[in-house]
């Protein structure tokens, strides 16, 4: 990969929820030959699972939380990127990746914005797409939409999951949303990374135009005049057990999702938890967590992409303790943590 000397160069990684951004950024970070690659990832909830999913040093890591990357933290990506090009020791490529219910474009134009123009070159949105779980209808979302038609390359994942005749069909589908650009299938993110990073592929006068002349109303800054709610949490950082209430974005709530986060101190029984994961309400489509299970002695981390569940182990590295998300449209979120908190060991 030949790194150019005009600004930083910066990668969007886009995609719906659970489609395998976080599993594309540890392929790029694992994979990147030397390149100093800084990573700005934008958390759903604020306690940080992806950070602690994300292969990568913590001096090479950033989170942005406490808000979407493409709406409130549009600031925090600024100080972000400019605290990294300040670093003594050089970063040669940003990674950034947004959340599942990010809108790509105002964050690409953020590096377009006058604090970032002159130091950085945003050469891409790769939009990662989830060949099992995807329909042009999904969630009739508008934003899962414009990740689509905004990313430069499309990353047709999980092609494990599906037929051959199904990629073709989805293919055909994605391009109903996006006439041409490359279409690469792959599994858990692997791609041969001179496909997608330093491609160059971002095409600067198209993107604008088409939102300038787009009202499709999430193309907005800080001083846009949409609301944005501060977040009220609910709680206190005091470490007991507790939930994060999010009242999220307009972009986020109007579309109808929202998340819980969920996080204690205390073990949770395994059999209840399962069957806890057996009877999610109804419109939870995302979960992830990192658990301590009173019968195991590793760490157990979950994921819940529609209906499929993974469940991997790893040895503890820190304190024991339980961390989970779970994002959906209109679920019954008080039901959903009142069955959590049966859980408990
Ligand atoms: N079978 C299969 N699973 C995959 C593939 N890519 C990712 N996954 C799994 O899908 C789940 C979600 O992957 P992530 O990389 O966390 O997805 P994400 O887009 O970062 O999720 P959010 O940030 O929550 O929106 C994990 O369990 C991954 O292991 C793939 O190609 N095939």
């Amino acid at each position: 990969m030949q790194i150019q000397e005009r600004g930083l160069p910066v990668t969007v990684i886009t995609g719906f929820l659970g489609s395998g951004k976080t599993t594309l950024v540890n392929h790029i970070l694992r994979n990147n030959q030397g390149i100093k690659t800084a990573v700005i990832v934008n958390e759903f909830g604020d306690i940080g699972i992806d950070s602690e999913l994300i292969v990568s040093t913590e001096e090479d890591m950033v989170e942005l939380e406490n808000g979407c990357i493409c709406c409130t933290v549009r600031d925090d990506l600024v100080q972000a990127t400019l605290r990294i090009l300040e670093r003594d020791q050089k970063v040669d490529y940003l990674v950034v990746e947004t959340t599942g219910l990010a809108d790509p474009l105002p964050v690409a134009m953020t590096f377009l914005g006058p604090e970032l123009r002159n130091v950085t070159r945003l050469d891409g949105i790769i939009g990662v797409v989830d060949a099992e779980n995807f329909a042009p209808t999904l969630f009739n979302s508008e934003t899962a939409a414009n990740q689509i038609a905004y990313s430069d390359i499309i990353l047709l994942n999980k092609t494990d999951c599906v037929e051959h005749e199904a990629l073709e069909r989805l293919e055909g589908q994605i391009r109903e949303l996006k006439e041409d650009g490359p279409i690469l299938r792959t599994e858990y993110g692997r791609v041969d990374l001179r496909m997608i990073l330093d491609v160059g592929v971002f095409k600067l006068e198209e993107q604008f135009a088409e939102a300038e002349t787009e009202e499709h109303g999430h193309v907005h800054g800080p001083d846009c005049g949409h609301d944005h709610h501060e977040h009220d949490h609910g709680h206190s950082h005091d470490h007991h057990d507790h939930d994060h209430d999010h009242h999220h974005h307009n972009h986020i709530e109007a579309e109808g999702f929202t998340s819980i986060s969920l996080v204690s101190e205390r073990p949770l029984a395994a059999k209840q938890f399962e069957q806890f994961l057996k009877d999610l309400p109804q419109g939870v489509f995302r979960g992830k967590g990192i658990l301590w299970l009173a019968e195991s002695p590793e760490k157990v981390i979950f994921h819940l992409v529609g209906s499929r569940i993974r469940i991997d182990r790893e040895t503890w590295d820190g304190a024991r303790k339980n961390q989970a998300v779970f994002i959906g449209k209109d679920f019954d979120r008080e039901a959903l943590k009142a069955r959590w908190s049966e859980c408990l060991a």
